[in-house]
């Protein structure tokens, strides 16, 4: 997407130099970084300079590609798998492009495996803008749908940040909202900022307001009480993990989202690309591992202060421990749709493998 009237993606290749945008700075700072080795790849995936589960797999891929020319010997393949495997739990895109990379380039011979580990990167991260795109097709029809319905403005929740920065470019639950407002329906969109790390805050709100489209931030808590009062038509968010079952995996707070919507009547979408389904899990709640991240980020808080610098403050008392699981599960029973490359299908088994009956076991 756009920057300043700049197209964009949230990581990209100049030569033979990758590059991202340090998502950790945002919305106050657009710093661009190249990654030069393994190392810097994990880091910039662990730390969150770039997240959002397509975005980790596609930048996961490239990091392999960047590591294969260290060294690209079968036992460096398998020890770049799993360095870059172990920087996050539970987005499954990562597994995923870390074993599409594997298992292409195993079969070659080592000379060769850099130059085409970069080339199935760079396709890995193509495919996931036309994926992504293509969600926002179908999604579009569910959108024009309501707003034929109701004969207005289109209300629609999110949660966290699935926008274009948590993948390549388009994102998945706002690739939908940008195909509306680009064809004149007149969509809003309300914000959770999403703790502890804000990323609806900081990113969603930042891309919304680049692409020119209405949003309001609120807090978590907002969500049930818009919704008893008819102002949420539909809830789209992203997923980091989804099930063969059709349970669904994201930032924490979704499954809270999830109950009040149903509680109200009110839609809840999920927006995903196909490697984002976990074919070998059937109970999310049961075998998705949770990531559970560092205390300091709700003990403290990101932003600006008065002289424009950004900084962190503590917001709870020194002595004050936390938890911070970082994702929860919402069961499939609880979701009316997935919005998929493919169409919208049911969350549940026999739906999903009808529409991927080429990737379902
Ligand atoms: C399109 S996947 C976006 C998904 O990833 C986010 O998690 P994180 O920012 O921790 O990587 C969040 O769960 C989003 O829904």
């Amino acid at each position: 997407m756009k920057i300043d009237g700049t197209p964009f993606r949230s990581i990209w290749r100049a030569g033979e130099t990758v590059r991202i945008i340090d998502q950790r700075w945002l919305p106050h700072e657009v710093r661009v970084v190249a990654l030069s080795d393994r190392a810097a790849f994990a880091t910039a995936i662990r730390d969150m300079w770039v997240r959002g589960a397509p975005l980790i797999g596609a930048t996961a891929a490239y990091g392999m590609a960047v590591a294969l020319r260290a060294d690209a010997s079968d036992s460096a393949l398998d020890d770049h798998w799993q360095v870059l495997h172990a920087t996050r739990p539970t987005a499954i895109n990562l597994r995923w492009a870390l074993d599409r990379m594997r298992a292409a380039l195993a079969p070659l011979p080592a000379a060769d495996r850099a130059a085409a580990a970069l080339a199935l990167a760079d396709a890995i991260a193509d495919e996931d803008v036309e994926l992504n795109r293509q969600i926002g097709l179908h999604g579009l029809a569910l959108i024009k749908a309501i707003a034929a319905r109701k004969g207005g403005r289109v209300n629609i929740l999110t949660h966290c940040n699935a926008g274009w920065p948590a993948t390549v470019d388009w994102g998945t639950a706002t690739s939908p909202i940008y195909h509306a407002h680009n064809a004149g329906i007149d969509v809003h969109v309300w914000v959770d900022e999403t703790r502890p790390r804000n990323q609806g805050a900081q990113i969603t709100a930042w891309e919304l307001n680049a692409h020119g489209v209405p949003h309001s931030l609120i807090v978590d808590n907002a969500g049930g009480h818009l919704m008893q009062h008819g102002q949420v038509d539909m809830v789209i968010v992203g997923t980091d993990r989804t099930t063969a079952n059709g349970d669904v995996c994201n930032k924490i707070g979704t499954y809270l989202k999830a109950l009040a919507a149903r509680a109200n009547g009110v839609p809840f979408y999920v927006a995903l690309p196909s490697p984002t389904i976990d074919w070998r899990v059937k109970d999310g709640v049961a075998e998705i591992p949770i990531e559970e991240r560092s205390p300091a980020e709700v003990t403290h808080v990101q932003g600006l202060d008065p002289e424009g610098r950004i900084v962190q403050v503590r917001i709870s008392p020194t002595g004050t421990g936390a938890a911070n699981p970082a994702f929860d599960v919402t069961p499939a029973t609880l979701v009316t749709g997935l919005i998929t490359e493919r169409g919208v299908c049911a969350a549940n088994p026999s739906a999903l493998r009808a529409m991927f009956p080429d990737l379902a076991p």
